[in-house]
This record gives structure tokens, C-alpha cells and sequence, in this order.
């Protein structure tokens, strides 16, 4: 009998109130190594929140996340790009002064010279690191379709350029598993059939993928599993034609208590 497979990262009986509403009930799913895995379902069901409290930017009353089988319920948000996981977010936070470029290079990465200046070595060291990064930005920003933009403002890119430079920024992490947010929110279609190739060809290089997302197309698209999540709770898993033609998710997208 072979091994079920530990999964990448896992959400166990999470709970997070605010006063007194309960955006998380006791939720429990996973994502698996080398997927895409879908989070869906209606406003406020409580999915942004789950992606929050799996990767230490919220910090759950009760239950525990596991990456790779590790308990990382309580390590704080810096700490997940060391361990692989890298995430974007619904709304892209990039400062529009900047170059496209320099926002790219302002992204927090695993790097040896961070809250480190002490020595001659380690300044040494911190600008080898910085020119190795320039070095990668630039190629990142080619395969998002992005080097033509280098040098201008990133506050005059579009929604959906945004959001690939965001993606650009998680990928310089060199991440086994992203989290995206709303990736296709405010995407022009054509940007959003890049993004889509993009997903497709990072994974077939062995990145795994959570995606937070309204576009059931995207979804459709991309997606070898998805969670339907209503009320702070897992609804139903299932491929998506499986979670598409489940009544539950209808009457949960309708409003109708499931
Ligand atoms: N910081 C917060 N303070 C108070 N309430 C919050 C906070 N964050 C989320 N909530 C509430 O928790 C519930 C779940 O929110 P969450 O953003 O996780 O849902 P969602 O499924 O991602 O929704 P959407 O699809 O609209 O983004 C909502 O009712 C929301 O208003």
C-alpha cells in the first residue's frame, strides 16, 4: 500500500474571529505539491483571511498550519519566503514612483545581507548578492513581459501589468509554492491568458500554486482542485466541473444556507 503523500500546506480546524464575526470556523483543507489548487466561493466566506493565516500575516485563535508536515501556525510573515512560499495580493502594493525595475528590487528575498552591515565582509558580500538580484530582476521581468517597462514609473502600468510584476516579485524568491490573491482581478483579458501561460509553465518547472479567485474561467483554466469555502468553512473539494455542478455551491453562491 503506498504512502498518502503529506500535503504541502495545510490548514487544520483554523479559526479567526473579528468580534463577533466568525471569519474563520474551524476550517480545514489543504494544497498539494505540484498543483493548482483553487480557493473559491462567495464574498466574505473567508477565503483571504485562510490565505492570511497560512502564510503568518494573521495570526488564528485557534487550530494549527502545516507546511510540509512542519507546524508554522505561529511563525510570522517574514519568516515563510526562507521556507519557499512566496504570495501576491489582491490589491498590488507597489510604489508608483519607482521604476518598474526598482520595485522588482525592492521585493524581500532570501538574501545574505538583510539586517546585516556590520562588516567589510558582509557589505562585500550584500553587494555580490545585490548584482546577482539585478541580474535575475532583469530576466524575471523579460519572462513576464515586463523589460520594456524597466525604466518607466510602475504607477502607469495597468492592473494586469501590475499584478505580473507582482508575480515577477514572488518568483525572485525562487518559491516552491505561490499564493496568489485575486490574480485576475481588474486583468484586461489578454494579460490574463499571459498569466494563465505563465502559471501553466511555472508549474510544469515544479511550482505548486494556491489561488484565490472569482474568475471561474481563470479557475477552470488552472486549476487540478479547488475549495469552495463558505461561512469560514470548507464547503466541498472536487475538480472543478465536480465543485461546478455541486447544488451546495450554487445555493452557497445564491446565499441560501447550505
Ligand atoms: N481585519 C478585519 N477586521 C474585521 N473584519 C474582517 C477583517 N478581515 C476580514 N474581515 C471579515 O471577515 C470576513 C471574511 O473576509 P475575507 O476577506 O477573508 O473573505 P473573502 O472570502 O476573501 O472575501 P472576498 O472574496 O470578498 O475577498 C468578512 O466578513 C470580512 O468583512
Amino acid at each position: 500500500m503506498s504512502a498518502v503523500p503529506v500535503p504541502l500546506l495545510e490548514a487544520r480546524c483554523v479559526a479567526k474571529r473579528y468580534g463577533g464575526l466568525a471569519a474563520l470556523d474551524g476550517c480545514s483543507l489543504s494544497l498539494r505539491a505540484g498543483e493548482v489548487t483553487g480557493l473559491i466561493g462567495p464574498n466574505g466566506a473567508g477565503k483571504s483571511t485562510l490565505l492570511n493565516a497560512m502564510t503568518g500575516l494573521v495570526r488564528a485563535d485557534a487550530g494549527t498550519v502545516l507546511l510540509d508536515g512542519r507546524d508554522v501556525t505561529a511563525l510570522p510573515a517574514h519568516r515563510f519566503a526562507a521556507l519557499g512560499v512566496a504570495r501576491t495580493f489582491q490589491i498590488v502594493r507597489e510604489l508608483g514612483s519607482l521604476t518598474v525595475f526598482e520595485n522588482l528590487l525592492l521585493a524581500p528575498r532570501r538574501q545574505s545581507g538583510e539586517g546585516v552591515a556590520a562588516s567589510l565582509f558582509a557589505r562585500r558580500k550584500w553587494w555580490a548578492q545585490e548584482s546577482v538580484n539585478a541580474e535575475k530582476a532583469k530576466a524575471l521581468l523579460e519572462r513576464v513581459g515586463l523589460f520594456r517597462l524597466a525604466d518607466q514609473p510602475s504607477g502607469g502600468l495597468s492592473g494586469g501589468q501590475k499584478k505580473l510584476l507582482d508575480l515577477a516579485r514572488a518568483l525572485l524568491l525562487e518559491p516552491k509554492l505561490i499564493l496568489l490573491d485575486e490574480p485576475g482581478a481588474g486583468v484586461a483579458p489578454p494579460l490574463k491568458i499571459e498569466l494563465i501561460r505563465l502559471v501553466r509553465e511555472l508549474k510544469a518547472e515544479g511550482v505548486s500554486f494556491g489561488l484565490v479567485e472569482h474568475d471561474m474561467h481563470l479557475v477552470g483554466e488552472l486549476c487540478d482542485h479547488v475549495h469552495v469555502m463558505a461561512e469560514g468553512r470548507l464547503l466541498v473539494s472536487g475538480t472543478f466541473e465536480e465543485v461546478a455542478r455541486d447544488r451546495r455551491v450554487v445555493d452557497a453562491y445564491l446565499g441560501v444556507a447550505a
